[in-house]
């Protein structure tokens, strides 16, 4: 069967793949999508029964689920793709990279497991849900999948409780059954593909232990337990296990800022943003950068790259010219254009950056001159507001110690 897909991202670049778990479906990947996008071309599926890949009467196995994939790969006409699964999609992963390994690159399976018994209790609840339905599965799953203060959230708890409801009841209780006869552990030392395993430290459904045991019968496979996080590590941290999955399909394991310290661990080398991101985060600063990857969509993901590429990894990031110099013509250029919300920004990054207040009263001063007053006069009461703020932050720290 061809499952259901969707692909992003640049045609001619190498083709990641990413597979769901049992009850989601490929939307579960949407906080990933635009950052892995940018250098991959991201097929993303639905699992059978799952999402808009129809079911077919069960029960499935591992080899069906798997030879899903080949089938989308051959449909695709792509040889060789990355792969990256949760929990089910990782099981898929495994049985892909031990059976068909000439067509996976390299592996990232999070929050799974390679032998999750008793069996008797994957049939019990195959059985429950084909009485029952999907929907019933909703409480417990939530509970599952999200340390309790996300699973209490409304928006949450609306937008996944449906994605259960809506999955299939027959293809879900036939995943149900697939997990109850993989055998998975025998083929992990047959796995050469360079993979990378992740654990939800939370996690009640694969505990990290399972993580642990695929790390090591891996050859040279690289562990990472991801804090605050339950089964669905990828929605809760979203940020950091989008990073981890960049880092390792790029190959990027060390990135090194221009300064040549480690930066956040987004992107690097060359073609890549990650001088661009720690440049950027040592000017604006952190809160600023994660607002602005927080708020990136898959229409914006592009300017957002472009910028870090030229604004912050060429331009800010050259020796030419210091970084005190360098805010005072930034505050000129955007102050004589009236451009206050940038304005404002950058008489943070410029006070960041060293500058006094009394300079960047000069800097105005010039504007004024050189490009008018109306506007400098603007941009006084913008500086002012800011710099008032920050000394008003500073004399709160005073009077705290
Ligand atoms: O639903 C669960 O308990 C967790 C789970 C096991 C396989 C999967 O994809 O999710």
């Amino acid at each position: 069967m061809i499952p259901d897909y969707e692909l992003t991202g640049p045609p001619h670049a190498p083709v990641l793949v990413l597979s769901n778990s049992l009850g989601t479906d490929r939307t579960m990947w949407d906080a990933q999508v635009p950052l892995l996008s940018r250098r991959f071309r991201v097929l993303r599926y639905d699992q059978r029964g799952h999402g808009r890949t129809p079911a077919t009467v069960g029960p499935y196995d591992l080899d069906l689920l798997g030879r899903d994939v080949v089938d989308l790969l051959d449909h695709l006409d792509i040889d060789r793709a990355h792969f990256a699964g949760l929990s089910l999609g990782g099981m898929t992963g495994m049985w892909l990279a031990a059976n068909v390994p000439d067509r996976i690159d390299r592996l990232a399976l999070l929050c799974t497991s390679a032998a999750l018994g008793p069996a008797s209790a994957w049939r019990e609840r195959a059985e429950f849900v084909r009485a029952n339905g999907t929907a019933a599965m909703v409480e417990p799953t939530l509970k599952r999948w999200f340390t309790a203060e996300l699973a209490a959230d409304e928006n949450v708890r609306a937008k996944y409780g449906a994605m259960i409801a809506s999955c299939d009841d027959e293809g879900y209780a036939s995943c149900c059954e697939a997990i109850a006869t993989m055998d998975l552990e025998r083929w992990l030392g047959r796995i050469t593909a360079p993979t990378l395993v992740v654990a939800g430290y939370d996690d009640p459904a694969t505990p990290p232990r399972h993580a642990e045991a695929i790390a090591g019968a891996v050859g040279g496979a690289r562990l990472e337990v991801v804090e605050h996080a339950a089964h669905l590590a990828s929605v809760e941290r979203h940020e950091q296990v989008g990073r981890l999955l960049y880092e390792h399909f790029t190959g990027d394991d060390e990135p090194v800022s221009a300064a040549g310290t480690r930066t956040d661990g987004v992107l690097s080398g060359s073609g890549g943003t990650g001088s661009g991101t720690a440049v950027r985060r040592q000017v604006l600063g952190d809160a600023h950068v994660d607002r602005a990857r927080e708020r990136t969509t898959e229409f914006t993901a592009p300017f957002q790259d472009f910028i870090t590429r030229y604004a912050w990894g060429e331009l800010w990031a050259s020796e030419e010219m210091d970084r005190p110099t360098r805010s005072c013509v930034t505050l000129a250029i955007l102050a004589a254009t009236g451009n206050h919300d940038e304005f404002a920004m950058h008489v943070r990054a410029a006070r960041r950056n060293g500058v006094e207040a009394a300079t960047i009263r000069q800097v105005l001063m010039h504007v004024a001159v050189y490009a008018g007053v109306p506007r400098a006069n603007s941009a006084f009461a913008v500086a002012d507001r800011i710099l008032s703020e920050e000394s008003g932050r500073g004399a709160a720290r005073e009077n705290d110690s």
